[in-house]
C-alpha cells in the first residue's frame, strides 16, 4: 500500500448523486477503495429524545463531529484502520455499532460537507462537487427518504423548506468553488472515467511526495 493514500472528496447537495458517483468510482477503480460517508460523523445525540433529534438541523455544519472525522481521515491516509461510527437515519442517531474500516490506496470521502472544512480539504488530493438542479434533487430525495429513511412526504417537504434548502444555499453550494472538478447530474460515465484516469495517473507517479499533494491551481473542471 502506498502512504499516504490518494484521497478524493465528493461533495454536493442532497440527492445530487454523490453516493452514486462514489460507488461508481469504487466499482471502476479495480482495487479495494475505502469509503467514508460523512453521515457517519453526525454528532452522537443519545442525550436527546427522539422528537428532539427529529427537530435538529442536520444541514448545518455544527451537526457534525469534525474533530473525529479529521482524526479518522488522517489515520486512514497514514495506513491505519479506524473504528468508524455508523448512522441510522430512522432514529436520527448513531447506532451502538462501530465498524473497523481498513485503509487502502484510494480513499473516498463523500457527503454534503465533504469540501467544507479547510483542514479536511487540504488532506484531499482531488476535490469533486456533484452539481444537480434543485428540482431533480428534491424529487430524488422524496423518493429516497420515504422508501429508505422511514419518512413521510409532509415531513420531507417541511424539512426541505425549513432547513435543507436554506442551508444548502448558505453552506453547501458555496463549496463548489473549492472543487477541482464539477460533475453535472451525478452518475455521468464520462466524468467518472476521467476521475479514474486521474487516480491512475497520480498513483503511477511513484515520486509523489507531500509537496506533490498540494492543490494545482490549474486543475481542469468538467463544467
Ligand atoms: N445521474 C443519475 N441519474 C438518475 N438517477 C440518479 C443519478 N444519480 C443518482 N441517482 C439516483 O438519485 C438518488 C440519490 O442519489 P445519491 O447518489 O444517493 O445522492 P446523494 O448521495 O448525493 O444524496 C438515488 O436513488 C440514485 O439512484
Ligand atoms: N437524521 C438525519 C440526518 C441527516 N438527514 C439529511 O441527510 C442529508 C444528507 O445526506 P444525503 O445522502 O442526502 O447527502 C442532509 O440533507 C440531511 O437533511 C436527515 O434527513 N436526517
Amino acid at each position: 500500500m502506498s502512504i499516504p493514500s490518494f484521497a478524493i472528496g465528493i461533495a454536493g447537495g442532497t440527492g445530487a448523486g454523490k453516493t452514486t458517483v462514489a460507488r461508481n468510482v469504487a466499482d471502476t477503480v479495480g482495487e479495494p477503495v475505502t469509503r467514508i460517508p460523512l453521515d457517519n460523523y453526525y454528532e452522537e445525540l443519545s442525550h436527546l429524545e427522539y422528537e428532539q433529534r427529529a427537530d435538529v438541523n442536520y444541514d448545518h455544519p455544527d451537526a457534525f463531529e469534525w474533530e473525529l472525522l479529521r482524526e479518522h481521515l488522517e489515520s486512514l491516509l497514514l495506513g491505519q484502520s479506524v473504528e468508524m461510527p455508523q448512522y441510522d437515519f430512522e432514529i436520527h442517531n448513531r447506532t451502538d455499532e462501530r465498524i473497523t474500516v481498513e485503509p487502502s490506496d484510494v480513499i473516498v470521502l463523500e457527503g454534503i460537507f465533504a469540501l467544507f472544512d479547510k483542514t479536511i480539504r487540504e488532506m484531499l488530493d482531488l476535490r469533486v462537487y456533484v452539481m444537480t438542479d434543485a428540482d431533480v434533487r428534491i424529487l430524488r430525495r422524496i423518493e429516497r427518504d420515504v422508501v429508505e429513511r422511514g419518512r413521510d412526504l409532509e415531513g420531507v417537504i417541511e424539512q426541505y423548506l425549513e432547513t435543507v434548502k436554506p442551508m444548502h444555499e448558505q453552506f453547501v453550494a458555496p463549496t463548489r468553488k473549492q472543487a477541482d472538478v464539477i460533475i453535472p447530474e451525478g452518475a455521468n460515465r464520462m466524468a467518472v472515467d476521467l476521475l479514474i484516469d486521474k487516480i491512475d495517473a497520480e498513483r503511477e507517479d511513484e515520486g509523489r511526495s507531500s509537496a506533490g499533494r498540494e492543490r494545482s491551481v490549474d486543475s481542469p473542471t468538467l463544467e
